[in-house]
């Protein structure tokens, strides 16, 4: 067994294919007319990689919609004018829990962003689109999820399990006889995996992530210090200076709101300490899920997975100090995924560009 474990955080990047700092290349002289791409649609995130391209969009999965439910526009724009709008505009986010909630708007925005990739790149048309999906996803959610893409325009749809592409875009051989273990923290989900000889040996999916955490950190600052914060001041809090536990690097953050008993606006001050004590459930309930994951792994994967340790991803692995933490808890070591935002797209573009070398890993 002489496959090392590459793509992490202390290590450069090795793997071949679309990497997230390979510069794209130059379309060929057929890509004008049909292309094959990839996308990652996460709860909070999406990304498309185009074959031969790499990624060509990467924008927050939420579109700001006209009162007759025209688009208005998505992603990054829409995301600007969240929680600001007027009656005449409303903006809704279509994915919950890392599933689609609003099986109408997903398909407009998925097809609004695949227009715009189209548009930029001088593509007519897709001929194959991977589509990526959370594990413990059910049937119903599965039909969803193809029909969306099939109505958003794709002639032929992939399904993908998230941490099977998470895995490949980290560089693990995923068909090799021995065990991976892959934790990806998203927005809306924290997906565990077993896998080996290409395929998932035991997986877990909890409904639960970065999006949870930013809900915890506005009923705390709400409960705590009668402040009323909104949803994306309570995600810049948790990026500058949430931490999973205390380290050396412990941060203030001096953030506005609304104080309940005033009713005026007013700032405060909130530490890496409060941040912690606010989303303390959540990283518990990822913790529980690790290691429930961990007792219910065959014998001779666990120690595989003792030898090579875990691989953490999804924008949750950013959260400071989340790696020792897990680490800590079971006493196995935990490598953070290079760029753990993009893994994923990066992993299904892999798959996407070598379909024959991962049939078995399509759904
Ligand atoms: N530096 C950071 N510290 C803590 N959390 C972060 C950081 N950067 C990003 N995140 C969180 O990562 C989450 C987004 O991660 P990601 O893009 O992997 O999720 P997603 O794919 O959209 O969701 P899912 O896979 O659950 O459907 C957000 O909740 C975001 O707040």
């Amino acid at each position: 067994m002489s496959e090392s474990i590459p793509q992490t955080k202390a290590e450069s990047q090795t793997s071949s294919g679309s990497s997230p700092t390979a510069k794209p290349r130059k379309p060929g002289l057929f890509s004008s007319l049909n292309t094959d791409l990839a996308i990652d649609l996460g709860t909070v995130n999406t990304l498309i990689h185009a074959r031969d391209q790499g990624i060509v969009l990467n924008e927050p999965t939420i579109v700001a919609l006209n009162p007759k439910g025209q688009i208005v526009t998505v992603g990054q724009e829409a995301r600007l004018m969240h929680e600001k709008t007027h009656k005449d505009l409303r903006t809704v986010r279509p994915l919950k829990g890392g599933v689609i909630a609003d099986f109408d708007i997903a398909e407009k925005m998925m097809r609004e962003m695949i227009r715009k990739v189209m548009k930029k790149r001088w593509f007519s048309s897709v001929r194959k689109l991977f589509v990526t999906v959370p594990n413990g996803i059910t049937d119903v959610e599965r039909m969803a999820v193809r029909d969306s893409a099939e109505n958003a325009g794709a002639k032929e749809v992939f399904l993908v399990e998230e941490t099977i592409a998470a895995a490949v875009g980290i560089g693990l051989d995923v068909n090799a006889p021995y065990g991976n273990m892959v934790v990806d923290i998203g927005g809306g989900t924290t997906e565990i995996a077993i896998i080996s000889l290409g395929g998932t040996v035991y997986s877990q999916s909890v409904r639960l992530g970065g999006e949870q955490m930013n809900e915890e950190i506005v009923n705390h600052i709400r409960r705590k210090y009668n402040l009323l914060i909104g949803e994306r001041t309570a995600e810049e809090i948790k990026h500058e200076i949430g931490s999973a536990m205390p380290g050396d690097d412990e941060r203030e953050f001096t953030t506005k709101g609304r104080n309940l008993v005033s009713g005026v606006p007013k700032t405060l001050t909130v530490t890496s300490a409060d941040v912690r004590e606010a989303i303390s459930e959540t990283v518990n309930s990822c913790l529980n899920a690790i290691t429930k994951s961990l007792e219910n792994t065959p014998p001779e994967l666990s120690a595989d997975i003792l030898d090579r340790g875990i691989m953490l991803t999804g924008g949750g692995a950013l959260l400071r100090n989340m790696d020792k933490l897990i680490s800590d808890a079971i006493d196995l070591p935990v490598h953070v995924a290079e760029d753990p935002l993009t893994t994923v797209v990066r992993g299904t573009g892999m798959i996407l560009e070598h379909h024959e070398k991962y049939e078995t890993v399509l759904m």
